[in-house]
């Protein structure tokens, strides 16, 4: 077995130095007598100059053939990373056939992209991003083990609306009416009094049918809920969260931003606390921008476009009007017309990335709100039974994980920070 270099390590390997290196071909450049390589694999790109016999060899190469090349290391300033390798032989190829993406379509074709979205995810930008999205994944999971969470499961398939009847993917459960999961929420707030703190990321589905850039018909859901808890407490821990993936990025990937394009200043200033608004402030501060809006509507994206635009870093949107809210938010005794919810808006017109609150714990208030939003309390027979057993104060909330990622390196659509994005019109590749 041969003793592979990999690419990202050999701005460290001394000059002279006999290397093997192992990837796929990223770019072909073909001159008289000689022919440069650029390979890639998962930790960078190198140029590998072939010459003499060598170069016909490599000159029948394809891009995305795979390939173990030996060679001598060189520093050349002009090349990636400062380091060339001079080869002196091809030890292993796969040739495969002419790659179906050319660097103009990768810049023209968005649809084309998607459709080849299996073979796009070897592009820099995608992997780039990928690394970051899995250092925030990383980031999200490390906050909450470390601030006492426990991780748990909520099943998928379900039996009754949390966020809304419209966007329910609807399926026959043998014989029975069932659902794609929209929030793991009814299920965190029956662990808390086992767990008093947990937490779960997984996909939640909406069927969506605006296609806008920040929806997705299947998208990652970091859900928390704590026990005692209030909604001061989600917005500590809604920051907390942000701020700790934020800070993660900006320690392990700062190249993968500088691949991206993305400034690093827009990040460095994102730490807690994030400025608190409360939903009568944005009326007036949205009025005065000449946005028209009355008390009592709801803030969508472009009113939240407008909004952060008037901060650099997120806010916490708290006390939405009882309307513009669903059934479960408890209602402020001090403004009962309001709920103790918050949503937390990403700067640059990102907008809405978590939406939380306290819960309603008395039993006969939430029967009377579940009728009130003419839904049927028997559809939620089990989730009631939570407030005949021991029900206290508590509190939790949905973070959108790719909208968090999608923000963070500064991305123009939802769907280009997962690797295989389902809206409703795509659920292939
Ligand atoms: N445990 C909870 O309290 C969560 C609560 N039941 C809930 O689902 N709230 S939410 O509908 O605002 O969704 C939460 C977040 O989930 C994200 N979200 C919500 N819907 C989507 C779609 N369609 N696509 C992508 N991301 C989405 C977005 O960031 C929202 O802020
Ligand atoms: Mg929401």
């Amino acid at each position: 077995n041969i003793d592979v270099t990999p690419i990202g390590g050999l701005r460290s390997i001394e000059e002279g130095r006999h290397v093997v290196v192992r990837g796929w071909v990223y770019r072909k450049r073909v001159l008289k007598n000689k022919v440069f390589l650029v390979i890639r694999d998962s930790s960078g790109i190198v140029q590998i100059v072939f010459s003499g016999g060598l170069a016909e060899e490599a000159s029948r190469l394809n891009i995305e053939s795979a390939v173990y090349v030996g060679g001598t290391v060189k520093r050349e300033e002009r090349a990636p990373g400062g380091v060339e390798i001079q080869a002196d032989s091809i030890l292993w190829k796969f040739v495969g056939e002419q790659f179906p993406i050319n660097e103009d379509a990768a810049e023209a074709d968005s649809e084309l992209l998607l459709d080849l979205r299996h073979l796009w995810v070897r592009s820099r930008k995608m992997q780039a991003v990928l690394k970051i999205r899995s250092t925030i994944f990383s980031a999200v999971h490390e906050y909450f083990r470390s601030n006492g969470f426990y991780e748990v499961q909520a099943p998928t398939f379900i039996s009754a609306a949390v966020e809304g009847g419209s966007t329910l993917f609807s399926l026959d459960y043998f014989g029975t009416p069932a659902y794609l999961t929209q929030s793991a929420q009814f299920y965190l707030e029956a662990l808390i009094y086992s767990l008093e703190k947990v937490y779960t990321i997984a996909p939640s589905f909406r069927a969506e049918r605006s296609r806008t850039r920040r929806h997705l018909t299947e998208f990652w859901h970091a859900e928390m809920e704590m026990a005692w808890a209030g909604l001061r407490d989600v917005m500590k821990v809604g920051e907390g969260v942000i701020s700790r993936a934020v800070e993660r990025v900006l320690q392990d990937n700062l190249e993968e931003l500088s691949i991206i394009g993305r400034k690093t200043e827009y990040l460095e200033r994102i730490k807690p606390p994030f400025p608190m608004v409360s939903y009568d402030e944005a009326i007036e501060i949205l009025r005065n921008k000449g946005v028209q809006l009355k008390w009592g509507d709801d803030i969508g994206a472009d009113e939240e476009r407008v909004l952060t635009l008037q901060f650099d870093k997120p806010i916490h949107l708290h006390h939405f009007p009882e309307a513009v809210k669903a059934f479960y938010h408890k209602n402020d005794p001090q403004r009962p017309e309001t709920t103790l919810s918050v949503d937390v808006l990403a700067p640059e017109g990102y907008g809405e990335v978590i939406g939380g609150g306290e819960r309603i714990e008395n039993y006969d208030e939430l029967v009377s709100k579940i009728r009130k939003f003419g839904l049927e309390p028997s559809n939620y027979g089990w989730y009631l039974d939570l407030r005949r057993f021991g029900s206290v104060q508590h509190a939790g909330f949905g973070l959108g994980m790719d909208r968090l990622v999608m923000w963070i390196c500064g991305l123009d659509h939802v769907r280009d920070a997962l690797p295989f994005p389902r809206d409703m019109r795509r659920i292939r590749p």
